[in-house]
């Protein structure tokens, strides 16, 4: 479904070294999940997934095809929620969301069918009509993952998705997570929450200084180490 091979990145004229040949491949119906420390390069690697960046050395295959030769095609089946939620503050929630729906061409019934489901998951149904600019941190990025959830997407690429949300649309979220996997569709986000990762994720890869150090489902990488040992002290070791 989505698979990096060789990928690389640097910043300033080559001098600050981001992401450093990775490589690795989400499949079908996984929640797969990436972590590491401040500065480990995970949203550099996102932003390349997305098409927003472009890798220096490597590719990346979105369900096979290549996103730099076809990057309006991949585009359309993955979407991508940042962790800066910008949105267009001086339109209304509804407003927002048609505005997206039109950009990927969601159908009258499609969309409205969608949108009343997402706005009762998120419990966003009576601030619908009021600007954007009037909701709260949480509030916008709730329509943000709506957005996000409008056209269907294959694969839902999310950078810190549990950071600014109350339990209970984190609870949410994660169910919708897990539906989409159920469905054959594939999830890949970004954490620093370690439980997060090892309750709900099919597998992770740890990122630390640009390199890929582990990959595998909790079971394959706790093999390698002592017995029942918790993903904490897993990646505390290994991005010390
Ligand atoms: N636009 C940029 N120009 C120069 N260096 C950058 C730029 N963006 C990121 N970097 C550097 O690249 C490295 C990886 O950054 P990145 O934002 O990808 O990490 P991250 O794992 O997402 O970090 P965090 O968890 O803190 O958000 C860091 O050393 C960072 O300082």
């Amino acid at each position: 479904m989505l698979k990096l091979e060789k990928v690389s990145k640097a910043y300033q004229k080559g001098t600050v070294k981001a992401v450093d040949d990775i490589s690795f491949e989400v499949k079908p119906g996984e929640i797969f999940g990436f972590l590491g420390p401040n500065g480990a390069g995970k949203t550099t690697t996102l932003k390349m997934i997305v098409g927003l960046l472009k890798p220096d050395e490597g590719n990346i295959y979105i369900d096979g095809m290549d996103n730099q030769e076809e990057s309006l095609e991949t585009k359309k089946i993955i979407s991508y929620v940042p962790d800066t939620h910008e949105v267009y503050e001086r339109l209304t929630g509804i407003e927002y969301l048609n505005f997206i729906a039109d950009m990927y061409a969601v159908s009258r019934e499609e969309r409205v069918q969608r949108i009343q489901y997402y706005l009762e998951v998120f419990q966003l149904k009576e601030a619908v009509n009021d600007l954007i600019k009037s909701y709260s941190h949480g509030m916008k990025q709730k329509i943000v993952l709506i957005g996000a959830l409008i056209h269907d997407p294959k694969i839902f690429i999310l950078d810190e998705p549990m950071v600014g949300l109350d339990p209970k649309a984190s609870f949410q979220l994660k169910e919708i997570m897990r539906l989409r996997c159920q469905e054959g569709k594939s999830v890949f986000f970004s954490t620093h929450v370690l439980e997060v990762a090892e309750k709900l994720c099919d597998r992770i890869a740890i990122i630390r200084k640009g390199e890929i150090i582990a990959c595998g489902t909790m079971e394959e990488i706790r093999g390698q180490r002592k017995q029942q040992e918790s993903l904490e002290n897993i990646f505390l070791e290994l991005t010390e």
